[in-house]
């Protein structure tokens, strides 16, 4: 601050315009911290990059002698619950899937999903993160979920990822997610859950208050301009 108002005082002709850059700054910076700029949270697994479609193509080529659940059959959010529910021991073998070394970073991104968060980012007054669970076995899912932010979307946007096993204590207007019930330990998000079309949410009934992206090909923008003040 010093060093720019010394600045403006001595250079005269240069002085509109330096208070204009400083006016800039200002706005861009109050507008950041006093909420005024969209936040908008998008999930990985599911609405950016194809945990499903990845899981039943490892989980086939490993166990090619066990039964397995088409996408079209696919209920419930939890993978590992249906195995186990089509028999008790196919529960761990699922799970030991997405355990292993470069399931994470070998996920293809779903389609449009990479466009439209470039996009995101590249909005006026809008701020986007990336916001997703880490599994607990963290031997190789943190690392490659990194890895991968970086590889289709670049290092800049690894300041844009936040891993949380609790998206109810994250702040934004929007969440994206193809997890029907978000639950943690904050009661009230200060997000509306924007609900992702994924084959194992696209049977349930939402309520009318509730909206859904039925894919990065349906109307995102305009959520996103229903949200602005
Ligand atoms: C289906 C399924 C997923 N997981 C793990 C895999 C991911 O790390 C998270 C989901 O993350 P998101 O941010 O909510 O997309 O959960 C799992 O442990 N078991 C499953 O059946
Ligand atoms: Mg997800």
């Amino acid at each position: 601050m010093f060093l720019l108002s010394s600045a403006t005082r001595q250079s005269g002709r240069g002085e509109t315009s330096l208070r204009y850059m400083l006016h800039r700054i200002c706005l861009k910076m109050s507008s950041s911290a006093s909420g005024k700029a969209l936040r908008v949270l998008v999930d990985m697994d599911g609405v950016l990059a194809d945990f499903e479609g990845g899981f039943l193509r490892k989980y086939r080529s490993r166990y090619p002698e066990e039964p397995f659940i088409t996408l079209d059959d696919r209920r419930g959010f939890w993978v590992s619950t249906q195995y186990g529910r089509l028999r008790s021991d196919l529960c761990e073998k699922a799970t030991s899937i997405w355990e292993s070394k470069d399931f994470f970073i070998e996920l293809d991104p779903l389609p449009g999903g990479v466009e439209a968060i470039k996009e995101i980012a590249k909005m006026d007054n809008t701020d986007v993160f990336i916001c997703t669970s880490p599994i607990k076995h963290y031997k190789n899912c943190p690392y490659e979920k990194y890895a991968w932010v970086e590889k289709y979307l670049g290092h800049d946007f690894l300041e844009r990822v936040i891993l949380t096993r609790d998206k109810t204590l994250i702040t934004g207007d929007i969440l994206i997610d193809d997890k029907p019930d978000i639950l943690g330990v904050e009661p009230k998000p200060t997000w509306e859950h924007i609900l992702f079309t994924a084959c194992h949410n696209k049977h349930l009934s939402i309520s009318s208050s509730q909206r859904r992206l039925l894919s990065w090909n349906d109307d995102w923008r305009s959520i996103l301009t229903s949200k602005r003040q």
